[in-house]
């Protein structure tokens, strides 16, 4: 938490709305002391700026500096309150109701609903009517109306974490469910709850501000709003008297402008990914041609030539993929193996056009089956993506959508490339379950309701939709266990057999990509130290870094592969590496 405050700190989002916002605070809190009684007759009516009245004076004769200055004091305090009132109720309610699911759910989430559909305006002056005038009614009128869509953005969010193991480990553990609710799961939305603590204040000062003006509030009181009724009251703006409205409307502005550079800074701080990168380069259209082109080997289905990839960082660009070429020929499984960190995914990520905005392809060229990949428009890349490569993510649990049963994921993936009726994707995708080794009715299942397994294969299935030549699997076994992991690989040599499609596979586990592969390219910093067949990596590794990542697999050393048979089909090989433990 203090580390968030830091770094908070040193945004200057947060410095310049920070800076405001407690200016506006020390002004309510020692203002009313400087200026005269914003309630006393000090001048004539409706009088401009003069030295006697900096801001000139409203239309009953009352000095507009003091309104301002005064009306910010019960306006912000107003604001906080209700801004803590709704964050507090919201994510109570919220949290309970997700966590404990079930009735306690149904009940709060059917009140919840309740609050949300009554329309806050006629709530607020039902409200108004029965409760004594002052401060406190406008806190309970706009807590009330406000905390339910809180609520429900609370639930979401605990509905995300209940299943998260450190739930599970507290829960085992013998920690009490209010427990669980105070002590891990709030504690785990502290950037939720201040991005909304400053939301809800800010809907707190503009309701609050909008009831008064409307004179829904107490108009003997002065505050920002009240000072706008009055205004409106005592025709300033017919009469076009400026200032008696100006300076309210300012200070409301501004105190807006704070907090919404403080919610923009917590979400920035709290999610680095959201912040723009520093330098902004428009990924592959910046990528120069490599020095000394070398022409891609007729027949081959993909072509890298010389492909550098950088992130923009705060310390400036990193280049993470450095001057890297290989081919992979149709038909090929072509393994890529290198330590965590070494440029894999970041590389298979290009080839699908699907780096994060931060990345740039800063050099190079990527050519699939006569595409270049690097010179596509955004609209031929949606074409491209699929249809011609497809990937396998490495975690099966989060590349399906939660809220989709398997055949619309499939609908959605058929429906992207073309016209298709929903029965059609639906048959389509019992065929696809059927080939990856799935009963077809599971179509009409959810996601969580199948094993992790199962749910890599839908992920093959969905990547084979569109007949792609390539097929991109960035560690897809590496949250399976050996069993399982090798029923999976033989499934997509026996696909590979069949529809003739070709495979990047992606893995650091070196032994595993031997048995595997066709052909195998270690990476290394970025930078591709060797390309082999398999079988000569296997007893001949040339590089250093390659015999180290071998000799860093005890399950299928060099000496140990060198007693699977050159001629064993890759299937074999994948059962025998597998069964000796390549599931690490
Ligand atoms: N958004 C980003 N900004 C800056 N650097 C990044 C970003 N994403 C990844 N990197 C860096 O790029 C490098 C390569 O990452 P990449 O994910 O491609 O590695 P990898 O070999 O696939 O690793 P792993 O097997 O662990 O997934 C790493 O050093 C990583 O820190």
């Amino acid at each position: 938490m203090r580390d968030l405050l830091r770094r908070l700190l040193r945004q200057r989002k947060a410095a310049v709305g920070g800076s405001i916002l407690l200016g506006f605070i020390v002004l309510a809190l020692i203002g009313p002391w400087l200026v005269m009684d914003p309630t006393e007759l000090a001048g004539r009516p409706h009088q401009p700026p003069s030295s006697a009245h900096w801001f000139g004076t409203t239309g009953q004769g009352q000095d507009v500096l003091a309104q301002t200055v005064v009306g910010a004091r019960e306006t912000l305090a107003i604001g906080f309150a209700v801004g803590a009132l709704v964050t507090l109720m919201g994510a109570l309610i919220g949290v309970t109701s997700g966590y404990l699911g079930r009735r306690v759910d149904d009940v709060l989430t059917l009140t919840t609903n309740v609050f949300l559909v009554i329309p806050g305006l006629p709530l607020a002056i039902v409200l108004g009517a029965y409760l004594p005038s002052g401060p406190f009614r406008m806190v309970v009128v706009l807590s009330l109306a406000g905390w339910a869509w809180n609520a429900r953005v609370f639930r979401a969010e605990a509905m995300a974490l209940r299943n998260r193991d450190f739930v599970s480990a507290a829960l085992v553990s013998g920690e009490s469910r209010s427990r669980i609710v105070v002590q891990q799961l709030l504690p785990n939305m502290a950037s939720l709850l201040g991005s909304s603590f400053i939301g809800n204040t800010l809907y707190a000062v503009g309701a609050q501000v909008g009831l008064e003006f409307l004179g829904l509030g107490d108009v003997g009181s002065v505050t920002w709003g009240t000072n706008l009724y009055w205004a409106g009251n005592d025709a300033a703006l017919l009469t076009r008297s400026w200032w008696v409205f100006v300076p309210t409307g300012m200070c409301i502005a501004l105190v807006g402008f704070s907090l919404t550079l403080l919610s923009s800074a917590i979400d920035e701080v709290t999610n680095p990914a959201l912040k723009a990168p520093p330098v902004t380069t428009t990924a592959v259209r910046s990528a120069q041609p490599a020095p000394e082109e070398a022409p891609a080997p007729s027949g081959a289905l993909l072509s890298i030539r010389d492909v550098c990839i950088e992130y923009a960082t705060e310390r400036g660009p990193a280049r993470v993929v450095d001057s890297v070429s290989f081919d992979i020929a149709p038909g090929e499984v072509f393994g890529l193996a290198g330590e965590s960190g070494s440029g894999k995914s970041t590389l298979g990520y290009a080839l699908l056009r699907l780096l994060p905005p931060a990345a740039s392809i800063t050099q190079g060229r990527i050519v699939l089956d006569g595409t270049d990949v690097t010179a596509l428009d955004e609209d031929s890349v949606r074409a491209y993506r699929w249809s011609k490569v497809s990937m396998v993510f490495q975690s099966a649990m989060s590349a399906l959508n939660p809220v989709l049963t398997l055949g619309d994921q499939f609908h959605d993936t058929l429906a992207a490339h073309g016209r298709t009726t929903r029965a059609a994707a639906y048959a389509r995708a019992r065929e696809l379950l059927a080939m990856v080794g799935l009963a077809p009715q599971l179509v009409d299942a959810w996601p969580h309701q199948l094993s992790g397994g199962m749910r890599q294969r839908v992920g093959i299935a969905l990547a084979l939709a569109l007949e792609p030549k390539l097929v991109v699997m960035d560690e897809p076994t590496t949250a399976l266990d050996v069993v399982v992991q090798k029923e999976l690989l033989q499934r997509v040599l026996e696909l590979k057999q069949r529809l003739g499609f070709a495979v990047l596979f992606i893995t650091h586990d070196l032994p595993l990509l031997l048995a595997l592969s066709d052909r195998v390219g270690v990476l290394q910093g970025g930078k591709l130290v060797e390309v082999d067949t398999a079988e000569r990596l296997r007893t001949d590794a040339r590089h250093p870094y390659t015999r180290l990542l071998l000799s860093a697999f005890p399950h299928l050393s060099a000496a140990d592969a060198q007693q699977v048979p050159a001629n064993v089909a890759p299937e074999h090989a994948v059962a025998q590496a597998t069964a000796q433990g390549g599931g690490r």
